[in-house]
Parts: C-alpha cells; structure tokens; sequence
C-alpha cells in the first residue's frame, strides 16, 4: 500500500483513503489494509472508530456514491484516477451517511486530500463536486422502481446489478430488498463459549465485569451475541475462554455432532473455528485430523488449539484432493467446509460484494465438489459427513450436493431437522431440513448467509 508522506490533519481520513485505495487499486482486502493502518497510525480510540466507519461505510454504500456521483460529475467516475476517486467517494459518504460530519468539514477534508495527493490542480474539481452534491442532496434520486427495479434496488441498496438480478429471479422484489438491507447492516460480534473451560453463563457474567454485555444466542446453546466490535485484546479471549464465530458457522459442528472418542477428518480447517468447536463437542476425547493446503491457515489452526486447551487435534498440510490410501474409509465424521465465493459474508465484508464476479460461481462449484468428492471417500461405512459454505448461491451449495448425490450412490442425505439445535420457523426450511440441507440468511435468520448439507454414507447391504 501506498503511503502517504504528507502532513496528517486528519489521521482518520487519510487512512481510510490510503485502504480505498489500496482496495480499489491493488484489490487489497479491506479487513487486512485496515489492520495494517491501524497499526501504523496508532489512533486514539474516536479516531479508529471513525476510520473504520469510514472504509466499511464507503465500500458498503460504493454502488450508491458511484451512482450520484455519476449524476452530478462531468467525468465519469469510472474515468477518474484512483486517489481522486476515492477521495470523491469518501467525501460522498460523509456528506449523504454521516450525519455528525458537517457538509462543509466534508468538503474542505476532501479538498485538503487532493492537495496532500499531490492532486492540487483537480482540488477545484473535487471541491465543486462536493459543494453540489452538498446544496443539492435532497434532490437526489434513484431509479424508478417501477420501471426498472433491478436497477433501483442495486443504486439504492449499494450492491453489483448481477447478484440483485440472480436474487430478484429467485426471491422476488422484497425480499431481495430484504436481503440487500441486511447486507448493509453492520453483523454483532458472536462468540462461542469454550465449554471446555467455562460454562457460557460464567462466561456471560465474566463478561460483564469487564462491561462486555453478551446475550444468548437463540440459535445455538455456547453462542454469546455481543455489543462490542472487537474483543481480541480482553484476558477472556487470550486465555481461551471463547472464541469469535457467528451463530450459523456454529451450526455446522452441531450438525456434525462427532461423538467423544471418535475419528474426525476436518478437510479444510484452517483457521480453525470449526475444528475447535468439534473438540469441544467430543468433549476433547478422540482424535481430529484438521487438514489444510495452506501452512499459514495451518498455523492458526494450531494456534487457535492452544489457546483453547485443545489437544486432540493434528494439523496435516495436505490438499484435500490428493489424500492418501491409508485414510480411505477410516473417518466417523467428516466435516467439509468447502472454500467459496463468500456473498454469505457481505455484511462482515463490505469490499466482497464488488470483488466477486459471476464467473467465479461455476469454478468455485468445480473446486468445491472435487474436495467434497475426494473427502468422502475417507468416510466409514455409516459415517455422517457435513457440508458447508458462507455463500448464498445455489450453485455452490444445493447445485454441488445435487450433483454429488447423483455420482456418488453410496451417500444419502440425513434428516435435518433431527439434527439441528433450534426449531425452524420457515415453511421452506422444514422442507429442505427433511432432505438434508438448510440455507441461512441475514434478513431470515439473522445470521451470516450459510449453507449446510448432511449425508450419511450407506452401510454396503444395510
Ligand atoms: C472456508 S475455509 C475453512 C474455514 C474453517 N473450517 C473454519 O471454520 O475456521 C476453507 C479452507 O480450505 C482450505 N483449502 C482450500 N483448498 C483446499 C484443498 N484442496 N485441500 C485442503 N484445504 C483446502 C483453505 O486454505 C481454507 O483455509
């Protein structure tokens, strides 16, 4: 990432244009160039809120400024150069999403940015822009939404045309609104308690002395849904007390539900949320056998085992695909967290919903049925295998399943609803529990978008 070398007058806003940049120019992510600017800028603690806010809040409403923008600008801001672009945008998000920033503080940081950028000759540009955009906001509109819904949706609601239209298709108009919202909706901070070293009412009253307010998950009995935005630096979470993981990526351990004692095969487990979750539910009895093709996933597997007292697991570097003879048939349980396209995650990821194309769908399927395929082949006759991705497209989750069912005769889907730790309010989600899988959404369920599917393999002549 670019540094910048100039006077700070506003240490917040000129991280967060150093990370839009960073994102729209070198397709940085947005979580990892913020830590890296938290770390260099050293804020005080106003001041990491508002850089935060800043670049979530910019990416997540992109289709949005890009859009009025486009109304008010003469260049277009596809034509425009990355810093002034981004300085714009920033600019647009205070003057049209943050209320406490006054019009002109908005301005006159943007025109101060361009300067800074070495950009003094278009400050007058810049300046001008936000100067009408400003007098002129209340006029502001978006597409008609009768006549043309995809494309009022995708300004309005700050996602890419293609994923509205693939939802309007499936959906219908409001609950494809439904979801866009959410998406917009920054995700609470969910943590699952380690029930091998606390019960999650102690940990709950833990918590609140140290001013933490966590209430219990509806969904799942060790989830904690708290009103914080980090907790990485409280003892709690150093000494293994919890751990963070949203609701939904919970429910695929619980699914799973590997007995103490048994054989486990997580197939891609780095980081290590589910892996650590099965210990937990084997009660740290058994074995786990947590591969990943990645070291540095690898790592915090490890990682993430010591911290939490965990020590029935053995991380293996190993691509999935590629598994040896030896392990054929052995495994009780096989969980299968397949890599994927992500759009479940669009309200914890904001850049996500721009750096996913349509394209990627198909070959993600391709790859994530190849692993499930191969996986399985680990699995003892008898043996339940789970599933699961954080996307919301069909093609990774039911489309994958479907296809492997059709190849691979000696699976069979497993009752759902037997399996999972909560009632099922949704007509629609009865029915697809009953075949084996379930589909999570954030205007739904309130939780991250997550699929998961549940198999067992046939005994031969059973
Ligand atoms: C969705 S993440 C898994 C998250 C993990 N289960 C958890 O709960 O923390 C997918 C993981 O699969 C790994 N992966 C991708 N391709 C793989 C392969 N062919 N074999 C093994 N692991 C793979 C990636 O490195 C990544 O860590």
């Amino acid at each position: 990432m670019r540094k910048n070398p100039h006077q700070r007058t506003s240490p917040a806003r000129d991280g967060a244009l150093r990370v839009l940049i960073a994102v729209d120019k070198e397709g940085a992510y947005a979580n990892l160039a913020l830590q890296n600017i938290r770390a260099d800028l050293k804020l005080g603690a106003d001041d990491l809120a508002l850089l935060t806010e800043l670049v979530y809040g910019t990416l997540r409403m992109r289709g949005t400024i890009d859009w009025v923008i486009d109304c008010f600008s003469s260049t277009p801001v596809s034509k425009m150069s990355h810093a002034v672009r981004n300085i714009v945008r920033l600019g647009v998000y205070q003057l049209l999403f943050l209320d406490r920033i006054p019009p002109w503080a908005a301005c006159n940081e943007a025109v101060e940015q361009a300067k800074r950028w070495r950009l003094a000759g278009l400050a007058g540009f810049v300046n001008g822009l936000l100067r009408s955009i400003a007098r002129k906001r209340e006029e502001i509109s978006h597409p008609d939404p009768d006549v043309d819904p995809l494309s009022h949706i995708s300004v309005k609601y700050s996602h890419p045309a293609w994923l509205v239209e693939r939802w309007l298709n499936r959906y219908g108009k409001e609950e494809t609104i439904a979801l866009c919202r959410a998406n917009n909706k920054p995700a609470p901070l969910v943590i699952r308690c380690n029930t091998l070293k606390i019960t999650p009412q102690e940990l709950q009253q833990q918590l609140e002395r140290e001013n933490v307010i966590a209430r219990f998950s509806m969904l799942v009995p060790e989830g904690l849904v708290t009103n914080l935005s980090s907790l990485a630096e409280l003892r709690l979470f150093q000494e293994g007390y919890f751990a963070v993981q949203d609701e939904s990526s919970m429910i695929a351990s619980l699914v799973l539900n590997p007995a103490p004692g048994s054989f486990v095969i997580d197939a891609c487990s780095g980081p290590g949320g589910k892996t650590t979750h099965m210990a937990q539910i084997m009660q740290n009895r058994g074995r786990i056998l947590a591969l990943d093709v990645h070291s540095h996933r690898l790592e915090l597997v490890a990682k993430a085992c010591k911290r939490m007292g965990v020590s029935i697991v053995e991380p293996k570097l190993m691509d999935v695909r590629e598994l040896p003879f030896q392990l054929q048939e052995k495994a009780d349980y096989i969980l299968v967290d397949v890599p994927c396209s992500g759009l479940g995650v669009i309200r914890r990821r904001p850049d996500l919903r721009w750096r996913v194309k349509p394209e990627d769908l198909p070959q993600h399927a391709r790859q994530q049925l190849e692993i499930l395929k191969s996986a399985s082949r680990c699995l003892a006759a008898g043996g339940i295998l789970v599933y699961s991705t954080c996307t919301t497209e069909p093609e990774e989750n039911t489309g994958v399943i479907r296809q492997f069912l059709e190849e691979c005769k000696d699976f069979q889907p497993e009752d759902l609803s037997l399996r999972l730790p909560f009632p099922l309010v949704w007509e629609e989600d009865k029915v697809t529990a009953r075949s084996g899988f379930l589909q999570l959404f954030p205007h739904r369920h309130g939780t991250d978008g997550f699929f998961v599917a549940c198999l067992r393999k046939t005994i031969k002549g059973g």
